[in-house]
């Protein structure tokens, strides 16, 4: 569709969205209405927001708050209330002295009607971006669609789209003077291109996308395909976007992973992504150092028609509105944490969580809560929506999902479909997606959205709230909000930390005890696979005397507890070579490569090369995952680039003398027939490209290798890929790949000979 024609220039109004937002039916049998995607900004409106020292940096004011310059009148910041300019650079009207709840009193007695606002104060669609149909080359080029245009219900003979997309990558700022143009209230124009990030309503220097946290969700159907400009304006930085659980058939060069797929996209540059998706819920992220726990990623949701879909019956919305993409926050630079301190703000805990980059912060040492908005998701009574959740975690924390007086069905995770399994709380890790159907059934009102940090996290007790809210009902919940250590009832769980998947239960369901909907290729449930790898992964601990020699230079984290460590899968620590694999092969010397079998001699215990595993095209390929880390309370979730594959086993040691699994404790269970693996006729093993490996437990992992390409396996926590959690897995050879596009940047290290003058 030409999209200049139907795109006038921003502004729009809020009823120009109304209309439109009544078109986003996403599915056929289903007639979305207005209210179904409208949040209310009632509740963050008047009150009396106190000026505020902030005390969340280290206990320093805050050099540079939000400054009430109209503080009263008709003006669009007024609806504020009265925040005491006097009070300077650090008043903030995001905070308030109430440390009882989220929300105080005053919030819930001002009821205004419903805004069509969502996410970043952009109009309609969350993290849509509008603001992009305006770019040159939508406007140049007439076969394009605008991200508007592609999210819609997907139909079985429509003819696919092209869906452009332009990301400006950029330091950005929360609570900047942005927010004091354009944060939206209810009785002024909202710009549809606001560009006011409030996260948790704390203040500090970030990285985004478009000015948005999340950056813009790409919903699509199954068949469009995808371009992405990245726009790379961070000063300094260099960056790769990888589109996690996109497979990349075709497209390998563009998965993202710096030095494997592509040179980083330098500052000043833009790189175009091009790419067609498999259904599902997804989400895109830098793959470049730490810059996904700053602020890099946002939602990508590709669509089916519901025929396509085993599930579809099972709900009457999927509406673009209800993504749920759960991110850590911290309230520094990630860097901060790089490799780590020794006393204060220790480890990689981060301070927040955010449900679409919103949510609100206590201060832990004062009470001080922040009265940013939270999200709220509205509901229709009598209707199923589908829900689509991602965990853009970077920390180790897992996240605990539940929603007052509300049920959920499970129906896909990763992207793939399940037999429903009805649960009351979902856990997942750093990658993962589940997809699951709220019924509203419930007395018509509003309810609490509870999102838990785990592990590590109960440590800070970090925590974020969201609302469920019935259309026309209430806009605050009638109960008491959760609090960490009395939330809402946990019930039946997804995903049991305790990892007991081998046993009758009523309480949990393990992932490997979720059934794949759909049909499963027989060669992967043969007996023996075609090619069988064995994955041991652990820290290797660094002495000092060992780590700070003169003239060496290792890289390490310092974990929580102050050990100096690196990552080791397969006793090795994986290092980018200097060149891409996928276009400047016959660039890397070698020597740089090195697996389990094929060790560099003289490699030590901190054995540091670019970890290579090769596979042949359409093998049959086992992966065995054996956790040697074993620290209780951490899960290492790996992703698998380029596929999907089925889950054919979770475990521990069945051998109760064992305290420890290692990789010659798992061989041996292995040959004697103990690993558990789901294989038999109609086990129906699920589809995942992220699964956590239980902590002194195993993960069996089995795929067709059809997908040519050099592909990243690695744990997904973000500070254990830096220290070298990863491998190479090189499926094919060069000679099965599609050629780089022409003109495909290259790099590499720049040793000329020496001249004498
Ligand atoms: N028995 C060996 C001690 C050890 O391996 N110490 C590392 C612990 C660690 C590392 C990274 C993390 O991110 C983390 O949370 C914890």
């Amino acid at each position: 569709m030409v999209v200049n024609n139907k795109h006038p220039v921003l502004p729009y109004q809020i009823g120009a969205w109304d209309r439109h937002d009544s078109e986003k039916i996403l599915i056929d049998k289903a007639i979305s209405t207005a209210e179904d995607q409208s949040t209310s900004a009632s509740w963050w409106q008047a009150g009396t927001a106190t000026p505020f020292r902030d005390t969340l940096n280290n206990g320093f004011a805050s050099t540079h708050g939000l400054v009430q310059t109209h503080p009263s009148g008709n003006d669009p910041f007024s609806t504020f209330g009265t925040v005491d300019s006097t009070a300077g650079p650090s008043s903030n009207p995001f905070a308030q002295t109430s440390g009882s709840g989220p929300l105080s009193g005053t919030f819930r007695s001002n009821p205004l009607p419903p805004l069509t606002r969502n996410g970043n104060g952009k109009l309609g669609l969350k993290h849509l971006d509008f603001t992009s149909s305006a770019t040159a080359e939508l406007r140049r080029n007439s076969a394009l669609s605008a991200p508007d245009e592609c999210a819609r219900a997907c139909r079985e003979n429509e003819p696919p789209r092209i869906c452009y997309y332009h990301f400006t990558l950029e330091f950005y700022t929360v609570l900047g003077a942005a927010c004091q143009v354009c944060t939206p209230n209810a009785t002024n124009v909202v710009w549809s291109h606001c560009q006011c990030v409030l996260a948790d309503g704390v203040e500090r220097g970030i990285l985004s996308t478009n000015r948005m946290l999340p950056g813009p969700s790409i919903q699509v159907c199954e068949n469009d395909k995808v371009v992405v400009d990245v726009e790379n304006h961070m000063e300094g930085m260099e960056v790769t976007i990888h589109w996690h659980g996109i497979w990349q058939r075709g497209s390998q060069y563009y998965d993202g992973v710096p030095f494997v797929t592509q040179c980083p996209i330098q500052q000043g540059n833009t790189f175009r992504y091009q790419w067609q998706g498999n259904a599902g819920t997804h989400f895109w992220h830098a793959h470049t150092g730490l810059q996904k726990l700053d602020g890099l990623y946002g939602s990508i949701v590709v669509r089916q028609p519901p025929s396509k879909d085993p599930n579809s019956h099972l709900y009457d919305y999927d509406l673009t509105t209800h993504v749920m993409l759960l991110s850590d926050w911290l309230h520094e630079d990630a860097a901060e944490r790089y490799p780590g301190r020794l006393a204060v703000n220790t480890g990689q805990d981060p301070e927040n969580v955010l449900i679409n980059g919103k949510g609100q912060f206590r201060d832990p040492n004062t009470g001080f809560m922040t009265n940013t908005p939270l999200e709220v998701f509205t509901i229709t009574p009598g209707r199923r929506y589908r829900f689509r959740m991602i965990n853009a975690f970077a920390s180790v924390c897992p996240a605990q999902v539940t929603f007052e007086g509300h049920n959920l069905t499970v129906i896909a995770t990763d992207g793939e479909p399940v037999q429903p399994v009805q649960v009351n709380t979902i856990i997942s890790f750093s990658g993962e997606r589940y997809d699951f159907v709220i019924e509203a059934n419930n007395i018509p009102g509003a309810y609490w959205i509870q999102v838990r940090g785990l592990g590590e996290c109960g440590i800070k007790r970090a925590q974020q709230l969201g609302i469920l809210r019935y259309a026309r009902g209430p806009y605050q919940p009638s109960t008491p909000s959760p609090t960490y250590d009395i939330g809402i009832p946990q019930g039946v769980v997804m995903n049991p930390l305790d990892a007991r998947c081998n046993e009758p239960r009523n309480d949990a369901i393990c992932v490997s005890q979720l059934k794949n909907a759909r049909h499963i290729d027989p060669a992967i449930l043969q007996d023996r696979p075609d090619v069988k790898i064995f994955l041991p992964f652990r820290f290797f601990v660094y002495r000092p005397e060992m780590l700070f020699q003169p003239n060496t230079y290792n890289r390490y984290l310092v974990a929580p507890q102050g050990d100096h460590v690196i990552s080791l899968i397969d006793e090795i620590s994986y290092m980018s070579p200097p060149a891409p694999l996928i276009s400047q092969y016959d660039d890397i010397n070698p020597d740089q490569f090195c697996n389990g079998d094929n060790r560099p001699a003289d490699c030590g215990q901190n054995c540091m090369c670019t970890h290579k595993i090769d596979i042949p095209l359409n093998a049959v390929v086992e992966i065995v995952l054996v956790d040697e880390v074993q620290i209780v309370n951490l899960s290492h979730p790996f992703h698998l680039h380029g596929y999907a594959y089925n889950v054919v086993g979770i475990g521990r040691s069945p051998d109760q003398n064992v305290k420890k699994i290692n990789l010659k404790h798992a061989l041996d269970l292995d040959r004697r027939g103990l690993l558990e693996r789901h294989l038999k006729q109609g086990d129906l093993p699920p589809a995942k490209d992220t699964i956590a490996v239980p902590n002194n437990g195993y993960v069996i992992l089995r795929f067709r290798a059809t997908n040519p390409g050099f592909w990243l396996l690695h744990c997904h926590f973000l500070f254990h890929i830096v220290i070298g959690m990863n491998v190479v897995l090189q499926v094919g050879t060069q000679a099965d790949l599609p050629p780089v596009p022409p003109n495909f940047p290259t790099c590499g290290d720049h040793l000329p000979p020496i001249t004498a003058n």
